[in-house]
C-alpha cells in the first residue's frame, strides 16, 4: 500500500492507471477507521483493480468548530488497519493541499438538503459536495463507495454525480453495526462509558418506529413511538427523528401506500457527541 499526500501525485497515478486500463475504486473517509469503513474498502477491492482510500477531515463540511477540533484523528493506526484490506493507495492530503485557496463554490441541492442533516448542519452538504467533487477529479474512480449510515449524503452525492456527469458508479453499502446494534461511527470513540451504554437504544428506537410504520402506515405515530421510547433515557437528546420518502427524503404523509420505500432518520446528542442513524423499509 502506497501513501500519497499530494493531489499531483494521486492525479499522476490515477492517470497512469486509466491509460493502462485498470479499474479504480474510491472510498472517501475522514479516518478513525472502523469495520464499517473496512467493509467499504473490501467491497471496492473485490470490484476494482486498484483501490484509493482517502482520509481527510474536511473542514468545509463542519458547521461546528468544536466538532471539527474534536474529530478523532489517528493516522498511524488507520494506515495499519488498511493493510491487508485491498487498499492500494492511501491518500492523506493536508488542508492546504485540498484548499490552496479558500473555496467559493456554492452547491444547491434544493429539497434534498432542506431536511434533516442539511437543515440541522447549515453548509454541511456544500462542503461534502465540494470535497467529493475534488476527490472524484483526483481519483478518477470507475466506482465510488459510500455507506448507508449517511443516507442523505448518498442521495446528495447521487444528485451531484448526475448533475455534473461524473462518469462513475455510485455504490452504496449497508450500515455495519456493533453486536448490540449501535451503528459503527468514528464519533463513537468520543462517547463516555455511560453514553456508550445507552447508545444502542437509538437503533432500537428506529426499529420500533419501523415496526409501527409498517403496522399503522402513520408516520406521526411511528415517530411518536420512537420519541416516547427514547424519552425514558435522559442522557439522549434527540435533534430530529423523521420518517421520509427514501429517495426524495421529504416527510411521508399519513396513510402512505404499500410499495412506498421509507427511511427513518435520527440525529441525537449523547453527552456532547452527535450521532446519526437510520433504517430503511419497504411498506407492504
Ligand atoms: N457503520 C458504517 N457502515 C457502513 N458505512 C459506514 C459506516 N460508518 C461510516 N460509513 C461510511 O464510511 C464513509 C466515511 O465516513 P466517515 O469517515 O465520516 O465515518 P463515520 O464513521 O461516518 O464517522 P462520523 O459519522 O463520526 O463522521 C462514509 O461513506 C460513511 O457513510
Ligand atoms: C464523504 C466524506 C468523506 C466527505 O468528506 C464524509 O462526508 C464522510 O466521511 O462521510
Ligand atoms: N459521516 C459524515 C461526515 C460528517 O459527519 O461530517
Amino acid at each position: 500500500m502506497e501513501i500519497l499526500e499530494t493531489a499531483a501525485a494521486l492525479q499522476a497515478l490515477t492517470e497512469k492507471w486509466r491509460r493502462e486500463g485498470r479499474s479504480i475504486g474510491l472510498v472517501p473517509t475522514m479516518g478513525a477507521l472502523h469495520e464499517g469503513h473496512l467493509q467499504l474498502v473490501r467491497t471496492a477491492a473485490a470490484q476494482n483493480d486498484e483501490v484509493v482510500v482517502s482520509i481527510f477531515v474536511n473542514p468545509t463540511q463542519f458547521n461546528n468548530s468544536e466538532d471539527f477540533k474534536l474529530y478523532p484523528r489517528v493516522p498511524d493506526s488507520d494506515a495499519e488497519m488498511l493493510r491487508g484490506t485491498g487498499c492500494t493507495v492511501l491518500f492523506t492530503p493536508t488542508v492546504e493541499e485540498v484548499y490552496p485557496r479558500p473555496t467559493v463554490l456554492q452547491f444547491n441541492f434544493g429539497a434534498l438538503e432542506n431536511v434533516m442533516e442539511g437543515a440541522h448542519r447549515p453548509g454541511h452538504f456544500n462542503g461534502v459536495a465540494t470535497v467529493v467533487s475534488k476527490l472524484f477529479h483526483l481519483g478518477r474512480p470507475h466506482r465510488a463507495y459510500f455507506g448507508q449510515k449517511d443516507w442523505q449524503q448518498v442521495a446528495v452525492v447521487r444528485q451531484l454525480v448526475q448533475d455534473l456527469s461524473f462518469d462513475l458508479d455510485l455504490i452504496s453499502c449497508p450500515t455495519i453495526r456493533e453486536t448490540d446494534g449501535l451503528a459503527m461511527s468514528s464519533r463513537n470513540r468520543r462517547l463516555s462509558p455511560e453514553a456508550r451504554a445507552v447508545a444502542p437504544r437509538l437503533y432500537e428506537a428506529l426499529q420500533l418506529a419501523a415496526a409501527q410504520l409498517q403496522h399503522t402506515r402513520q408516520p406521526e405515530l411511528a415517530q411518536q413511538a420512537a420519541l416516547d421510547f427514547l424519552g425514558a433515557y435522559p442522557q439522549i437528546e434527540v435533534e430530529y427523528l423523521q420518517v421520509a420518502d427514501a429517495r426524495l427524503l421529504q416527510p411521508l404523509p399519513a396513510g402512505t401506500e404499500p410499495g412506498q420505500e421509507a427511511v427513518i432518520c435520527l440525529a441525537a446528542w449523547l453527552g456532547g457527541v452527535r450521532l446519526i442513524d437510520n433504517v430503511v423499509l419497504l411498506l407492504t
